[in-house]
């Protein structure tokens, strides 16, 4: 039996985002899913093949397909970070024997709930978000997960609480940082993540396809703008490793050198 079928599950959201595409709701913004980062990515989110990924490989902690599920009732729930995406940042976090990591831009918690499930039981994950209502929703399950003790949820705007964790003292103290939120300021989410993390820590960049409007961004989408001058930028950057990755709506892996 599949562990995950497609979408009876989802069946709510969907169709309360096929209204939100008709109207335009969603235009120019991330198309986020249950299970996927984009409708026209590399591999369709209701494509065969997909669906063999998923078959094939997705472990997912029960807690965590709790949440994805009630995420799924969402109206934006389709801002949620793909399930086979969080499985391959856990198994990086577990790779590199991470315990303190950040990320940005925290939804419901879905992979905040992830990765906190696989640190060290002292291990710390500084949650950035703005709206604390979203995080509302995953709280509990952290909860019912026995790990919200090391989800340390900070709500305001994620450059202020990269800022104060820098003016702490936390510098190249953290090992893993995943990049999730508003797109026009990820180069600033980078260069401060790039101080946090310490060498040989990773960083994670989420949406870096932008749907595929980075091949031709637009001069007044401002969020492909900024994605694909990073995209550029990486690409030359000494300073990390990187590997671009079509899984979801495009990752890249960018490892601190
Ligand atoms: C794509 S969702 C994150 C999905 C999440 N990573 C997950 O596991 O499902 C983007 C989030 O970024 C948050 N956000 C937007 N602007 C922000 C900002 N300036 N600082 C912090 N969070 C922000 C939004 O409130 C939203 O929850």
């Amino acid at each position: 039996m599949p562990l995950l079928s497609v979408p009876k599950e989802v069946a709510v959201g969907t169709a309360m985002l096929g209204v939100a595409f008709a109207t335009g709701m969603l235009a120019g913004r991330r198309y986020p899913s249950l299970g996927f980062g984009t409708p026209s990515g590399m591999i369709g989110k209701n494509s065969p093949i997909r669906q063999y990924i998923l078959d094939h490989s997705l472990r997912e902690h029960p807690v965590l397909k709790k949440l994805r599920l009630l995420t799924a009732e969402h109206p934006w729930g389709r801002m949620m970070v793909s399930c086979e995406q969080a499985q391959l940042m856990a198994n990086l976090v577990k790779l590199i024997k991470a315990k303190k990591v950040i990320e940005i831009g925290v939804f419901t918690g879905y992979n905040a709930l992830n990765m906190a499930l696989v640190l060290p039981d002292n291990g710390r994950v500084v949650a950035c978000d703005i709206n604390e209502d979203y995080a509302k929703i995953g709280r509990p399950l952290w909860k019912e997960a026995g790990v919200e003790h090391k989800i340390d949820l900070r709500i305001k705007p994620a450059i202020q609480t990269l800022d104060e964790l820098l003016a702490n003292g936390e510098a190249e103290t953290f090992d893993f940082a995943f990049i999730d939120a508003d797109k026009e300021n990820y180069n600033e989410y980078y260069e401060k993540c790039l101080r946090l993390i310490k060498k040989g820590g990773l960083i994670a960049i989420d949406n870096v396809f932008w749907n595929g409007k980075v091949l031709k961004p637009r001069k007044d989408d401002l969020a492909a703008q900024s994605i694909h001058r990073l995209n550029e930028k990486l690409l030359r950057d000494a300073r990390v490793n990187i590997s671009m990755l079509p899984v979801g709506d495009g990752v890249t892996l960018a490892f601190k050198l």
